[in-house]
């Protein structure tokens, strides 16, 4: 037997909701600059969960339906009230919270496609009210319903701040959304396949794959990319920052792809936005810090940077709370996770690859007493 470390270029499963072909990104094969450019999140989760395009009805009618599904069991907020507010990452309080949700839906373990995909409305719309209540119960305000008027994207800020945001900032959020929506077999991704190929639940599905993308080499990277930001402080002090770093093998957040080796199509959408955003809030060293690392980091390293990397002064200067950041990113992709769980329950097969064994071999059992 022999074993590819990380799994690294293993085909392990097949699927239609988004491919990354040559260092281009598509869902269901539409160009992922196309959606940047011009879909709705809204119109991104609709195409992910039926491999087609909404018209204008069914857009609206989906859009109705997620804005009606998006208030959380009272009991749920309640248990985001008794965490240890201050101690506890809102992707801890996350996970904690989805699992928690399970508990109050009677469908939770109803294995029908239909049930699933209510299950899948919930959890999108629920994701958002969930992560914006936990932000402002620990700053001791009360959580803000959500207004079904609004798109996805505004309603996130809106219940975040208390306030509507402005045009710029709803269509930055909504392209920050539609970037990260999905990502063929990422770490997120695969975990929630493999919970449910056990045919375990959906609420299962998503709350492992919140664990997985907490991690810092995958999903927790933006806000770590915001630390070393918020550290090195000014332009002037990257150069010998990143040197030192890379001299003493420490990984730069936000750089670096398992996939992707000549750049994360992702990335440059973000750039952009960082670019403007900061032009308008007057923090324009977020950028110009940032863009200083990616040429030290592409110099040095031959690495450039990934969807994480540009995200993070995006979200900063949208005024967003730096642990907040990973959040978003779920908020986002559940709907991508979601896109795969129904996927793998249509065509199922139990996930379970093989392992090289290592260790000792014909080791004779000692007594305990002799031990
Ligand atoms: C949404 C996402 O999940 S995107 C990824 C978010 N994660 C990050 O940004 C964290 C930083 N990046 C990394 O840790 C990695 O690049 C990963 C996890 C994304 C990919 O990991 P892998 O595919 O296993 O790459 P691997 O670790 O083998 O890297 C190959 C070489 O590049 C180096 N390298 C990779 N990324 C970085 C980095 N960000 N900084 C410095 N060196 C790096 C590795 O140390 C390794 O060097 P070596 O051959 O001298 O040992
Ligand atoms: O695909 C990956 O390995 C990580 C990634 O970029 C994502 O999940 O968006």
């Amino acid at each position: 037997m022999s074993q590819t470390k990380g799994l690294e270029g293993i085909v392990a499963t097949q699927s239609q909701v988004s491919s990354i072909i040559d260092g281009v990104l598509t869902y269901h094969g539409y160009n992922i600059d196309d959606l940047a450019d011009n879909a709705s999140f809204e119109e991104v989760v609709y195409l992910l969960w039926n491999n087609r395009l909404p018209n204008k009805e069914e857009l609206d009618a989906f859009a109705k339906e997620l804005a009606q599904a998006s208030k959380v069991p009272d009991a749920v907020l309640d248990q985001l009230k008794s965490f240890p507010i201050d101690k506890v990452h809102p992707m801890a309080a996350l996970r904690t919270a989805v699992s928690n949700l399970a508990l109050f839906d009677e469908e939770a373990d109803e294995m029908e496609e239909e049930a699933n995909r209510r299950k899948a409305v919930k959890l999108q719309a629920q994701l958002p009210t969930i992560v914006t209540a936990f932000s402002r119960i620990r700053q001791g305000k009360e959580p803000v319903a959500p207004k079904p008027e609004l798109s996805f994207a505004a309603n996130f800020l809106y219940m975040l701040n208390g306030e509507e945001p402005d045009e710029i900032s709803e269509k930055a959020f909504n392209k920050a959304l539609v970037l990260h929506a999905d990502h063929e077999l990422n770490a997120s991704t695969f975990t929630a396949r493999v919970c449910v190929a056990t045919l375990s639940d959906v609420y299962s599905g998503v709350t492992a794959a919140i664990g997985a993308l907490k991690g810092p080499l995958h999903g927790g990277a933006n806000e770590r990319v915001m630390a070393m930001l918020n550290e090195i402080g000014d332009v002037d002090n990257a150069e010998a920052y990143i040197k030192e770093a890379l001299a003493n093998k420490v990984k730069i957040m936000g750089f670096g792809h398992r996939v992707y080796k000549n750049g994360d199509p992702r990335a440059k959408h973000l750039r952009e936005m960082s670019r403007q955003l900061t032009e308008i809030t007057g923090e324009s060293n977020w950028y110009e810090m940032s863009v200083k690392i990616d040429e030290i980091v592409t110099n040095e390293k031959g690495l450039l940077p990934n969807v994480d990397f540009y995200s993070a002064s995006v979200y900063h200067s949208l005024g967003i709370e730096h642990d907040i950041f990973t959040p978003i990113f779920a908020v986002s992709r559940v709907s991508g996770w979601l896109a795969h769980i129904l996927e793998q329950y249509a065509d199922n097969r139990l996930i379970r690859p093989r392992a090289e064994y290592t260790g000792p071999d014909k080791q004779e059992w000692i007594p305990l007493e002799k031990r």
